[in-house]
């Protein structure tokens, strides 16, 4: 089997490829970073440190790279059997012209044998909002073609994979945590889906998704922005810090009560999943900065994102939500002079008040008591 991967960065390199590598595929990274290109070209392979209890170096071989915007990738869609991507939610657009193109080849060369695409992203439905951009690219002719040979299968998935640490020299070594799931929505596949070890397909996908973006990305996101308003360098040391531990906790429960009810989850392993879930961010062989998981506040404060969809969860089943709103209220106080976001919505607090700001990125209603809240939280953080 051979498959595309868009995007060679950290989850690209340390989980999915280095998953569908060990399972024997041969996989063809696309990137737009030539470094990492040129280097994955001249070695074919890379180390992935996997840190847990016992450190372990693993090579993934076999691997190759092209370029994003190149001719390869169209010619490599035509023939592949499987796409996946992890590039980040904001460039799924940007890579669906190329991936339209390819369509059209593997339309035109007479490819029969059907085509699954899985992106692999932080975001609800992350292939179903790639397929859109697909179908915007396309022609209208190939729309009805492209529903019956090409599989969108959303898909959620978890591993933490920060940057290589500073001082390491080498553009393809990646630093990994143990722990890895990647859940996959079996009924979008077109033809037979692949059996691929570390990779789990289900019927009932965005219970895993909701479940996995509305607690562990809920409470990352909510250490880092704690953590940097008390001065926290590293996740590590933001969760050990016992008043961001509580309100993390505290906000992990209250997007878990809105999961329970909504999915009916058994509340004891839900609890678990949450004690887990706050190891796994004290893992002390992992660096990771709160500026990294904190990273484009405006996406988190997004509407259908780990921050707001929970709490208007908590609205919906009349549950409480004193922990989100002081998760967000943090949010509000996230600043970065690298990231273009934070200086975007600094700009827009400035400009608006928080209230405004608030509305305007998350869809909340800005005369809302809810609204209020998170201001006077902003507000008594200050
Ligand atoms: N790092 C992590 O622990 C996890 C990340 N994710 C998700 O995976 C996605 C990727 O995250 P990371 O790997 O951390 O980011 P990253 O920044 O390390 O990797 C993204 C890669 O995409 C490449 N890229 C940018 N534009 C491109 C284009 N037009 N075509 C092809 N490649 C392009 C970049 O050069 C980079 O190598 C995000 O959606 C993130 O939310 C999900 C779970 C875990
Ligand atoms: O990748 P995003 O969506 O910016 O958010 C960072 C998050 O992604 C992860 O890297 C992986 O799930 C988490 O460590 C963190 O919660």
């Amino acid at each position: 089997m051979k498959e595309l991967h868009f995007g060679a960065g950290n989850i690209g390199r340390g989980f999915i490829g280095k998953l569908l590598a060990d399972a024997g595929v041969e996989v063809v990274f696309a990137d737009v970073n030539q470094q990492v290109l040129d280097a994955l070209n001249q070695r074919h392979q890379y180390p992935v440190r996997v840190v847990g209890e016992q450190a372990q170096v693993e090579t993934v071989s076999g691997v190759s790279a092209v370029h994003s915007g190149s001719d390869e990738v169209v010619a490599l869609i035509s023939s592949v059997d499987l796409i996946t991507t992890a590039v980040g939610p904001q460039i799924l657009e940007r890579i669906a012209p190329a991936v339209a193109r390819g369509l059209v080849k593997r339309h035109d060369g007479g490819n029969t044998q059907p085509l699954n695409i899985i992106a692999c992203e932080n975001m609800v439905r992350g292939t179903s909002q790639l397929k859109q951009h697909v179908l915007n690219a396309l022609e209208p002719q190939f729309h009805a073609w492209v529903e019956q040979q090409v599989g969108f299968v959303d898909s959620a998935v978890d591993r933490i994979v920060p940057p290589a640490e500073a001082g390491s020299d080498d553009p393809l070594a990646v630093t990994v945590e143990s722990f890895s799931e990647w859940i996959v929505d079996k009924t979008q596949f077109k033809g037979v889906p692949p059996t691929l070890a570390g990779m789990e397909l289900t019927d009932n996908l965005m219970a895993f998704v909701e479940r996995k973006l509305f607690t562990l990305n809920t409470g990352h996101a909510i250490t880092a922005y704690l953590g940097q308003l008390a001065g926290h360098q590293t996740i590590r040391d933001a969760i050990l810090d016992p008043a961001v531990r509580q309100v993390v906790k505290g906000a992990m429960e209250e997007s878990g009560a809105v999961l329970i009810n909504r999915y009916g989850f058994d509340a004891q392993k839900h609890a678990a999943y949450i004690n887990k879930i706050l190891q796994r961010f004290e893992n002390p062989y992992l660096h990771d900065d709160v500026e990294r998981v904190g990273r484009q506040p405006l996406r988190k404060l997004g509407e259908g994102d780990r921050l707001i969809k929970p709490l208007r969860g908590t609205l919906e089943y009349g549950l409480g939500h004193a922990n989100l709103v002081k998760g967000i209220a943090a949010a509000m106080h996230y600043r970065s002079d690298q990231d273009p976001q934070a200086k975007e919505w600094a700009a827009l607090l400035a400009d608006v008040g928080a209230a405004a700001a608030l509305a305007k990125v998350s869809g909340l209603d800005e005369e809302s008591e809810v609204v209020a809240q998170v201001v006077n939280a902003y507000n008594a953080m200050q």
